[in-house]
């Protein structure tokens, strides 16, 4: 099954504390959204994605912000079972082609797409989406590029998903809505648990 078409949401989870990493993922799983990206841009993230593989194996684990064949690789070998990129480069598409897993390269403009389908790519990050133009972009998109469908990112919440999921070439939209800061310091995972579960109802 494609991940785009695993959960209607994506939690994108910034991890600072790898000690966090097992109950958070337990409680988005909880709430049924078990497909989750840990972003790379904290010094924990690849323990966290580690840890998450070994011991919630019900989690579909994967790693973002993934931007250069080394992260590729360290987050192949931490157990990631996909990758999510901001944009794409060719350097960048080569290094996650051959990573082993699937991938969501990011794009913003009809020329990314292009570049991505002309390497049979289909399914992609379209980030950041509200930024870039949100829900009239992508039907924009729609006419001319009909066989690609995104995950959408960037600026997107529960109140606006469901606008996101109604459109033919989205599959699920990502977003850190799920897991909020404070929710994490506090170590509130009922709370990680009733966002996820809202979003989960949302397909
Ligand atoms: O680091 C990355 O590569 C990313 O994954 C960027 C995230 O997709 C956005 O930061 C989503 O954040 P929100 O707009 O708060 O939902």
């Amino acid at each position: 099954m494609s991940l785009l078409d695993i959960a209607p949401v994506i939690p994108v989870v910034v991890i600072d504390d790898p000690e966090t990493a097992v109950p958070l993922a337990r409680a988005l799983v909880a709430g049924g959204l078990p497909v989750i990206e840990v972003t790379l841009r904290t010094a924990g993230a690849l323990e966290a994605v580690e840890r998450i593989a070994a011991e919630v194996p019900e989690a579909v684990i994967g790693a973002g912000t993934i931007r250069t064949g080394a992260d590729v690789t360290a987050a192949v070998a931490a157990g990631a079972r996909f990758l999510v990129s901001p944009g794409s480069t060719p350097a960048l598409l080569d290094a996650m082609e051959g990573g082993g897993v699937p991938f969501l390269p990011g794009v913003a403009t009809a020329s990314e797409v292009l570049a991505l389908a002309e390497r049979g790519l289909t399914e992609m990050k379209f980030f950041p989406a509200e930024a870039a133009g949100g829900l009239p972009y992508l039907k924009s998109l729609a006419g001319p590029l009909a066989d690609v469908r995104f995950c959408p990112t960037g600026g997107i919440r529960l109140a606006t998903a469901p606008d996101y999921l109604a459109l033919p070439n989205v599959g699920c939209v990502g977003g850190t809505w799920l897991t909020p800061a404070d929710a994490l310091a506090e170590g509130d995972y009922a709370r990680i648990e009733k966002l996820a579960s809202e979003a989960a109802a949302l397909r």
